[in-house]
């Protein structure tokens, strides 16, 4: 083998041997693309020609339609075939804006379900991979109309015509064909059931496949690479041999359906010949509504198993929206002029308690709350509690959240406060030292918050929900990955920048003087270990 690239080290991803010549890669896919184009200008010129063909003669025989006979099916044939493009426009037209506006509708009931859930309850919301796999979920479900209902109506009704007329044009072949169209699901379903079984193996392989990707980078860097390597290896045997299943049940399926429609027809010209006496034309006109008919199958084993993979879609949808986390601890809440009334909170005995807690704090406006403990103390599920029990009192709350959005800061500040100005946002950055990292009004943001630092992000979500004024401000950790001077910045910020009346309500591992001083000293600190 030659090799003809510049790096010695890896010829195998340059060339290609085919025969005894070695043949460059990209003259080959040169090759490949010339060859593709001139694939898709003869599919066109075909088509266009055809088409145009077809549709003239049909078009200009339409005055011939009732003309149809055997001996000249000239008008037949160009109404069949005008039938057939119109209705076949008509049908994608159709069947395509059901779909849409089903996908619209699902999308819609599924982000309007979220909505109505207690703030960050529902997982699909935080997860990005849920939220994708619900998405292509709505978008299967949505299509079922073209991909399992239309093929089933059709071959239910073209299916039961075609056998009667055959039944008046000879009537035990016809009986013959209709029953080996009835029975011809058992065929077609038969191997739904394993199909999906693989199917369902295989997205459980890939899963895998993915997680040891993205596992990659860490575990290389453990030294464990060879291990992970090791059982992707065997990962993607296991894949390979799921396809190679996959394809023979295909190859299965197609023959058994061709040896059934080769007996059903030659037993239908039997019976045609030696029962019913039948003509030529007659047999024929059987035998052709026979082929016809016994295609259909094939097309029904499609729609079951799109149906089947439509259940699944159905079945995962219905998990992932219910899919909350637990239950949250009960909070009872009052609010009233002098404040809010926080009761009845209990956290319960474990590891870190020998008994139970019942936790009540009373805050008056302008008041903050600190709530602090070892980690797994329960803080982050008291701010949930709360976050889920004050919308109940009319009261205007804000829960720091993970996310950011493509666009710039502004975009993403004004999704607190649409009507903030340029310079109220501006104040809001310098104060959070964001301007000292050169991040401006303008600043692009990528997907999840792409390229800021995981601390910037945190700041830009604060200073989202200053700019939203809110009643009570919840926080969860809002000096994590901070420095000591920006941490007392960020703290300080939050309860200056906040109305005088508003209540703050943070959670942090660690209350240090510096943060005392920036929250004020009169600040009530509940520690929950
Ligand atoms: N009041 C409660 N009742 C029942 N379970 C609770 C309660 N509070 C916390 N838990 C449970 O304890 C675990 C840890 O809680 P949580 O995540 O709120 O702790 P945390 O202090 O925020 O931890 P970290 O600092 O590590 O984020 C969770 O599984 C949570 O469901």
């Amino acid at each position: 083998m030659t090799d003809t690239g510049t790096t010695r080290s890896a010829p195998a991803t340059r060339t290609a041997t085919r025969g005894a010549r070695t043949v460059r890669p990209s003259l080959l896919a040169f090759a490949g693309l010339g060859l593709a184009v001139l694939a898709e200008a003869g599919s066109i010129g075909l088509l266009g020609l055809s088409g145009w063909f077809i549709s003239s003669c049909a078009i200009a025989g339409g005055a011939t339609f009732s003309a149809f006979s055997y001996i000249a099916p000239s008008g037949g044939v160009r109404s069949f075939a005008l039938l057939r493009i119109a209705a076949g426009y008509g049908e994608r037209l159709t069947e395509h804006s059901v779909v849409l506006q089903r996908l619209g509708a699902l999308r819609l009931r599924f982000f309007t379900d979220a909505a109505s859930r207690p703030a960050g309850r529902i997982r699909p919301l935080r997860d990005g991979e849920l939220l994708d796999r619900a998405m292509s979920d709505t978008e299967a479900l949505s299509r079922t109309l073209i991909t399992v209902t239309s093929p089933i109506v059709v071959f239910l009704v073209t299916g039961a015509a075609a056998t009667a007329i055959a039944v008046i044009a000879s009537p035990a072949a016809g009986v013959v064909l209709g029953i080996a169209w009835a029975v011809s699901p058992l065929l077609a379903r038969a191997r739904v059931s394993r199909v999906v079984a693989d199917s369902t193996v295989r997205a459980q392989i890939t899963g895998e496949l993915v997680t040891a990707l993205d596992a990659w980078p860490e575990l290389a860097s453990l030294g464990a690479a060879d291990h992970l390597a090791k059982r992707a290896t065997v990962l993607l045997d296991r894949l390979e041999s799921r396809e190679r299943r996959t394809s023979r049940y295909d190859e299965r399926r197609s023959l058994a359906l061709t040896l059934f429609s080769a007996v059903t027809l030659a037993v239908i010209a039997a019976a045609g010949a030696l029962v019913d006496h039948a003509g030529a034309a007659n047999l024929t006109l059987v035998l052709l509504l026979g082929i016809g008919t016994l295609a259909l199958p094939g097309r029904l084993a499609a729609a079951l198993d799109a149906r089947a993979d439509a259940h699944r879609a159905e079945k995962r949808l219905a998990a992932t929206m219910g899919s909350e986390d637990a239950p949250l601890p009960a909070i009872q809440v009052e609010v009233g002029p002098e404040g809010l009334a926080l009761t009845g909170y209990r956290l319960p005995a474990d590891s870190l308690r020998s008994t139970d807690r019942t936790i009540s704090a009373a805050l008056g406006p302008g008041e903050t709350l600190v709530v602090t403990g070892v980690s797994g103390s329960g803080k982050t599920t008291f701010l949930d509690a709360l976050s889920a029990a004050l919308p109940g009192h009319g009261v205007i709350s804000s829960r720091i959240d993970d996310h950011l959005f493509t666009g710039t800061i502004a975009d993403n500040l004004r999704l607190g406060r649409p009507a903030a100005t340029d310079d109220e946002l501006a104040s809001l950055l310098s104060e959070l030292l964001l301007d000292r990292a050169g991040i401006t009004l303008s600043t692009p943001v990528g997907v999840g918050g792409r390229p800021l630092s995981g601390g910037e992000q945190t700041r830009i979500r604060l200073a989202r929900a200053l700019a939203a004024r809110p009643g009570v401000l919840l926080v969860d950790e809002p000096t994590a990955g901070l420095d000591a001077e920006t941490s007392a910045v960020v703290l300080h910020t939050l309860r200056h920048r906040l109305h005088v009346d508003s209540i703050l309500v943070l959670a942090l591992h660690t209350v240090t003087p510096e943060a005392r001083i920036a929250l004020g000293w009169w600040c009530d600190v509940i520690t929950f270990d």
